[in-house]
């Protein structure tokens, strides 16, 4: 395989003028190793553009002349989409057969999942959507019904409550909310026949509570019937594929000569083992080499101990991790600070920044409760036009975001993204069409399409969503669709689709063109709960009682405030440069030009989280353990201090992402005792704002 060679076009198609040359010439050494391996680096190291590189070197060499080809996993659909934007217009040969990319999840869906689903239920996948399962679990939940008292054997919903609350010491409805979560969650273990919650066994194939797993299973077996399967279930029924199918693995190991997967610190046990086991053995000839960050693993719970076990870790003598030590992200400033965050620290690992454009101190922003949003992103604004930032190209193209830990919660008084900007919604985002109430589908759908065409999509997907939850079925006994849905109603005469035509056009004309959400959410309730609607005569019956709005009442009732501000800001912003709003979670990866994080309440706030106080004993005084955030080296306690082992995760993640400006957010409250040894005039790190409290 030819690598060095194409080494220079790399440089020219990622770099923009740099190289991947240093004095410890880690990136080349990794971009031209084909071992398998692991490299692990800190953030901004180019990790991800060296893989790129790789990736491209490689691409020039294909196609292989054993046919194989290579796979491209990654956690997240956003890492994927980045992968192929950055390479796709210069190899586009590496999208194509034999090569796969995608996310793990994908990979199994489409490799070994699907298959098993075809074979044992008779479909293929349709959805892994944990929404709409969900609405599935709720369904069954809600038709479950009580024994009546004295009659045995009980009834499903009586054995679960005993079940999933054993132990426990709960109210009727902590009881009832778990069997929700049971139905939700439980995992089902194809191949040993039992349902699983966290490590607990609740009900298995055999034994006395056979009928009740049984019971399950057929709701269970229903949905992958239907191609209704939660994510847990692809790696179930992926292992199952594996178990009854060995040979797959050599057919798989054939396909790919070399597997990579970046972001490897998010990834959890059961997806690191279906990998490994389908291409990690001693008869496999594929290369695998994964990428990642263990001090960045925040995606699912913030867990300590990320579940990546490097090779060398598991078996020092046969591998050896490579590294890359120097921020090419990070301003030699923000990487002294960011380096005071990290939790593990291999040998070779320290946050050096090499991005020498920028001398910014970070800065470190005071509010209190009452400050707003708005006055903290003007804050931002001025701080960035100050800095000149706003004028450069790259810069814009970079961004300017504001990111918080805990960005939705259920509680007025403490601090979250939301609570300060109202409008945030992680759902905005989303461009799906299930949302969990019918104001969401009018406002959150796809705005980006100009036509009417999206909100009319939308409109009809909440009607279907409501003949679902009301269990209306068409009769054949499947689920509507939309074109269904106006089948049904040409049926009930011209009168009636000429009506609802109407109507449709009417509601989606004034919601685009007048932003009319209040007046037309009405219009459209009032339509659902009539005669035209939910009264229709649905099963075609001689006399049929209309019916009436039941299940799906929670659905069509549910707020959510119409945010016509945010419609106001976004064009406003649209003349200037934005300012994003995001969780820390959604910026892993990404390079910021400037970067806010704001503090927020998850059992506490960061600030309180990193300081750790050991109560005095009586052989030893009370002691207060280093703060990052004063610039110090954290020295947290083995299987201690766990608040701030994940904190420092979060602020780590966070803080790595500006290459030239850094704004802490934080309640003055929080650190009123230490402001002025933070101060840089007084020796500290931080220029402090302290005009917005
Ligand atoms: N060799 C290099 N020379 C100059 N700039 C580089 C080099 N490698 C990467 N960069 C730049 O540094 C920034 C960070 O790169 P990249 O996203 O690949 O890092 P990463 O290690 O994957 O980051 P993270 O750990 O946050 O996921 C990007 O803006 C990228 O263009």
């Amino acid at each position: 395989m030819e690598i060095d060679k194409y080494i220079v076009q790399a440089e020219s198609i990622l770099l923009n003028g740099g190289t991947f040359e240093d004095e410890r010439n880690e990136r080349k050494n990794f971009i031209k190793n084909i071992e398998t391996c692991d490299l692990i680096a800190v953030p901004g190291s180019g990790k991800t553009t060296a893989l790129l590189a790789k990736l491209y070197c490689i691409a020039q060499n294909m196609p292989f002349e054993d046919g194989s080809g290579i796979l491209i996993l990654s956690h997240t659909n956003k890492a994927i989409e980045e992968i192929e934007k950055r390479l796709k217009n210069y190899c586009p040969k590496l999208f194509e057969y034999p090569n796969f990319i995608g996310t793990v999840q994908s990979f199994v869906n489409k490799f070994l999942a699907n298959q098993a689903c075809f074979e044992k239920y008779g479909t293929y996948i349709k959805k892994n959507d944990d929404e709409l399962y969900e609405h599935e679990v709720k369904k069954f939940y809600y038709s479950l019904e009580w024994s009546i008292k004295g009659v045995e054997p009980k009834k499903l919903k009586n054995k679960l409550f005993g079940l999933v609350n054993a132990g426990k010491n709960v109210t009727y409805e902590e009881g009832c909310n778990n069997i929700l979560k049971f139905l939700k969650y439980f995992e089902y273990n194809i191949i040993d026949g039992k349902l699983i919650l966290g490590n607990r066994t609740i009900l298995k194939y055999n034994g006395v509570n056979q009928s009740y797993y049984n019971e399950i299973l057929e709701w269970k077996n229903n949905l992958f019937k239907k191609g209704l399967l939660n994510y847990k279930d692809s790696f179930n029924l992926g292992l199952f594929a594996l178990n009854t199918n060995p040979s797959i693995k050599t057919i798989l190991q054939k396909r790919f000569k070399y597997v990579f997967i970046d972001e490897m610190q998010d990834l959890e046990d059961f997806q690191i083992n279906i990998i490994d086991d389908v291409f990690f053995n001693d008869s496999s000839q594929t290369v695998i080499q994964r990428i990642g960050d263990k001090n960045q693993s925040i995606y699912n719970s913030v867990k300590e101990n990320c579940d990546w076990k490097t090779r060398q870790e598991v078996d020092p003598e046969n591998y050896t991790d490579l590294s890359i030590q120097n921020s090419m992200r990070l301003s030699p400033i923000i990487a002294n600070l960011v380096d005071k965050f990290v939790l593990e620290r291999p040998t070779d690992y320290s946050v050096v920044g090499k991005f020498e454009e920028s001398k910014l101190p970070p800065h470190l922003i005071l509010i209190d409760h009452n400050t707003t949003g708005e006055s903290l992103k003007t804050k931002f604004k001025e701080i960035i036009e100050e800095c000149d930032l706003h004028i450069e190209p790259k810069n814009l193209e970079k961004g300017f975001h504001i990111v918080s830990w805990t960005t939705e919660k259920d509680h007025e008084d403490v601090l979250y993204l939301k609570k300060l900007f109202p409008n945030f919604s992680k759902e905005s985002k989303r461009k799906k069409g299930d949302f969990d109430c019918l104001k969401k589908h009018l406002f959150l759908f796809d705005k980006e399409k100009p036509t009417l065409e999206a909100i009319r999509k939308s409109i009809l997907n909440a009607l279907i969503r409501i003949l679902d939850l009301e269990n209306i079925k068409t009769l054949e006994n499947k689920n509507y669709t939309k074109s269904k849905l106006f089948s049904f109603i040409i049926n009930q005469g011209e009168e009636c689709y000429e009506n609802f035509k109407a109507k449709l056009f009417k509601w989606c004309f004034n919601i685009i063109t007048k932003e009319n959400y209040n007046d037309t959410y009405a219009e459209i309730k009032t339509f659902i709960e009539g005669e035209n609607f939910i009264g229709l005569n649905w099963y075609n019956e001689e006399e049929y009682t209309p019916k009436r709005i039941l299940a799906s009442r929670e659905f069509i009732n549910k707020d959510f405030p119409f945010g016509s501000e945010e419609s106001k800001t976004e064009k406003t912003e649209m003349d200037s440069y934005p300012i994003n709003l995001s969780s820390v979670h959604s910026v892993k990866g990404q390079t910021h030009c400037a970067t806010m994080y704001v503090e927020s309440f998850y059992y506490e706030y960061e600030t309180k989280k990193l300081q750790v106080v050991i109560p005095p004993t009586k052989k030893k005084p009370e002691e207060i353990l280093p703060n990052p955030l004063f610039n110090q080296y954290q020295t947290y306690r083995p299987n201690k201090d766990v608040r701030a082992k994940e904190t420092l995760k979060m602020m780590y993640v966070g803080f790595s992402r500006p290459t030239h400006l850094l704004c802490f957010a934080v309640l003055k409250e929080n650190i009123q005792d230490h402001i002025e040894s933070l101060k840089i005039e007084n020796g500290g790190i931080w220029k402090i704002i302290e005009d917005l409290v």
